[in-house]
């Protein structure tokens, strides 16, 4: 047997742990007694390692051995083990209350604000002695600035888990009674000491015997779930002693029992095999995002096996297309497919020595249901289009609102909130900023944060905390933003689809300007056309037109294709109303000041002018359309004779139309195919729009 020899960059450093002698496991006993490694584990002067003690006592207990949460199940357990919860309740009420004591004193001896970092910190040393279940709670609640107040967040946020490993005899014992084979008939080798230890369970780098592949294995902490239970029915007797106390409204045993169950999930590696098999599926094929292979036949309730990703922390390295690989794959992941890594902490992000994003841990993930994430889309567009009235209506959808709420002044805080956040423009929103003042509102009007979408927040909390670690001035909100309106241009949800009707139709009046945005932005998505884009010797112009057409000659453009088909027949119906003016006007004996252009008319011209110049990048040569005050100036501009005629076409293609016909034939068959329909499309629309303004101009 053999120890592993450091891989070429080594991920972690070798003093990391530094409990552990490197031995051979050749050296370690096969029966050897647990108490005694749990011993010689609690040989290091810290906290953590003594609370292993406790949970060694709690290893073989009947708790240890639940698959899902269940509370009857852990009330009967306990309630046969009167001592242990009465030792429990002893050891967590003298911890907190000499922490809420002295909070107290701060408050008589009014000392409160210039304690309040002291106290922050020692509440956070507090939770980390108190084991696990209270390390989960504090990283729940730091993404809850509705809960608690801004200044903990902080605090709490720094809650490093990198904790004290357990013995590696035990956690050796533990893979043989969970594989059910001696270590080494599975591995030709291993780490002699864990690479990394977190709250629940720690790591390990080994060689798969069967394949040569190396591993990463995940033990889990002996104890753990017995420690775990015991914690959450204290807690949930807590929270109905508080609940009648504190006369609150909320069930706190029920917002108790939904974590404790996410929490028993988590705690169950085959379900994290599971989920990790899933997140592999629908985005490890990605560019450039890595996610692990999981070893599902090697993985067991508390051991799980997966290919060993080799990288560095994302938080030290200085790397910004990390960042957009990860805003691209969050995007995908709550946006598309509605599957997201919940806790997409530093730790468990990679960069992998090839520029590759790795993600990690999969004990957590969060669903964001269809209905939600159409929601929070709606709400993103009515935040960037400054419709304050429709986002706080937003918030009641997303069940971010009580229906009890004051609504009148919850709108006025939050469009003050919203007004600040966009006042530098979308790509300058700092999703930071905007949370820290949402935090501030949500906790004076007693708002809520549904447990779905703290999740959300906190997945792109993160995003942004690490980005800003690179960039200062990178706001997470301003890149996602091109992905939502990509999104929004292409989905065929009737929901998406009626607000981007509501959106584009301003009272019956078409607004080019946010589609011109939306079409812009969305632009600026990574694609794989975009990242393609890199060696694309093509000039800008030329891509952006490509990019524009492809857009609007492929399937998933139809939507948006049908409204642009319109619009272009209204400035074409417009356009042959200019050309007739411009003729007439050429007659020796034209009439004063005569035009069949209406105000309408002239808005349609000018659209399909800038509809132009979106939809093919070109650049006007001619005086813009948009500087012509109204009919008469139109009227007015006076052309020689020979160009007269010309003018309105020059007004709305420009001249230069080869660069257009190149980029047609450089597209798709698909598209070129959809592009040889359009013209009988238009001729129906242009033809039914003639007739009706005919027949109005003649009956009426
Ligand atoms: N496949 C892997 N390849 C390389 N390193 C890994 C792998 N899996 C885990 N690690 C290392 O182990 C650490 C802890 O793993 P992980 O986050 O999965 O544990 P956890 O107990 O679920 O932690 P947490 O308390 O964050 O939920 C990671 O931060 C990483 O450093």
């Amino acid at each position: 047997m053999l120890i592993l020899p450091p891989l070429s960059r080594p991920l972690f450093p070798a003093t990391t742990f530094n409990s552990n002698p490197r031995r051979s496991f050749k050296n370690i006993p096969s029966n050897l007694n647990l108490r005694r490694h749990v011993a010689a584990a609690t040989g290091e002067v810290d906290a953590f390692t003594q609370y292993s003690g406790y949970l060694f006592e709690l290893s073989s207990s009947e708790a240890e051995s639940l698959t899902e949460y269940n509370v009857s199940k852990i009330r009967d357990i306990y309630q046969k083990k009167p001592l242990i919860l009465f030792r429990r309740l002893f050891q967590t009420a003298t911890t907190l209350g000499k922490w809420f004591a002295l909070r107290y004193y701060d408050a008589i001896t009014e000392r409160t604000d210039m304690m309040f970092e002291v106290r922050a910190a020692e509440l956070r040393k507090i939770l980390v002695q108190l084991g696990p279940a209270y390390i989960k709670i504090a990283q729940a609640i730091s993404s809850r600035p509705d809960l608690i107040p801004p200044s903990y967040l902080d605090e709490l946020s720094l809650l490093q888990d990198r904790i004290a490993p357990f013995s590696t005899g035990v956690a050796f014992d533990i893979i043989e009674q969970e594989l059910g084979l001696p270590i080494d008939a599975l591995f030709s080798e291993i780490s002699p000491e864990p690479v990394a230890a977190a709250s629940l369970g720690q790591v390990y780098q080994a060689r798969l015997r069967s394949s040569g592949k190396v591993v990463a294995i995940k033990v889990q902490r002996p104890g753990v779930r017995a420690a775990i239970s015991l914690d959450i029915l204290i807690l949930r007797y807590l929270a109905g002693v508080i609940k009648i106390v504190g006369k609150f409204n909320t069930d706190l045993q029920a917002v108790v029992d939904e974590w404790a169950s996410s929490l028993f999930r988590e705690m169950d590696y085959k379900k994290e095999a599971d989920n990790g098999v899933k997140f592999r599926q629908l985005y490890g094929g990605l560019k450039d995002v890595v996610v692990p292979e999981m070893y599902v036949q090697q993985t067991t309730r508390k051991v799980l096996v997966m290919q060993w990703v080799e990288g560095q922390k994302l938080a030290e390295v200085q790397d910004l297309y990390m960042i957009e690989v990860g805003v691209y794959c969050s995007f995908n992941q709550l946006l598309e497919y509605g599957f997201y890594h919940a806790d997409p902490h530093p730790g468990n992000l990679l960069r992998t020595y090839d520029g590759k994003l790795a993600y990690l841990d999969f004990g957590m993930m969060g669903e964001f249901k269809e209905e939600l994430r159409d929601g929070f889309i709606e709400a993103c567009l009515h935040l960037v289009n400054r419709d304050y009235d429709a986002l706080a209506k937003d918030f009641v959808t997303l069940g971010l609102l009580p229906s009890t709420a004051d609504k009148e002044a919850v709108t006025m805080a939050l469009t003050g909130v919203f007004r600040d956040a966009v006042s530098k423009g979308v790509r300058n929103i700092s999703f930071g900023d905007l949370l820290g003042n949402l935090g501030t509102t949500m906790y004076k009007f007693k708002f809520r944060i549904p447990s779905y979408f703290s999740l959300v927040i906190r997945s792109l909390a993160v995003l942004e905390g690490i980005a800003i670690s690179v960039n200062p001035d990178y706001k997470v909100l301003g890149s996602t933003y091109p992905w939502i309106a990509r999104k929004v241009l292409i989905d065929s949800s009737p929901k998406l689809r009626s607000s981007l009707q509501d959106l584009l139709y301003e009272d019956g009046v078409f607004r080019i300007d946010r589609l011109e945005s939306l079409l812009t932005e969305s632009l600026r998505a990574r694609t794989e056309i975009d990242l393609v884009r890199k060696q694309a010797e093509d000039d800008e112009s030329k891509l952006v037109m490509k990019q524009m057409l492809s857009f609007a000659l492929n399937e998933k453009g139809a939507f948006v294709r049908e409204i642009l088909l319109e619009e272009i027949a209204k400035g074409l119906d417009a356009l042959g109303l200019a050309t007739l003016d411009s003729m007439i006007a050429n007659l020796p004996f034209r009439p004063n000041s005569f035009s069949s252009m209406t105000n309408e008319d002239i808005n349609n011209l000018r659209t399909l002018r800038r509809l132009v110049v979106l939809l093919t990048g070109l650049q006007q040569t001619a005086t813009p359309v948009k500087e012509a005050k109204g009919v008469d100036s139109y009227n007015n501009q006076k052309p020689s004779s020979n160009e007269a005629s010309m003018l309105p076409y020059r007004l709305v293609f420009g001249q230069d139309m080869l660069p257009l016909l190149s980029v047609i034939t450089e597209l798709p068959q698909d598209s070129q195919q959809l592009l040889l329909q359009l013209p009988a499309d238009l001729v129906g629309k242009l033809f039914s729009r003639v007739a009706a303004r005919t027949i109005k101009r003649v009956f009426m």
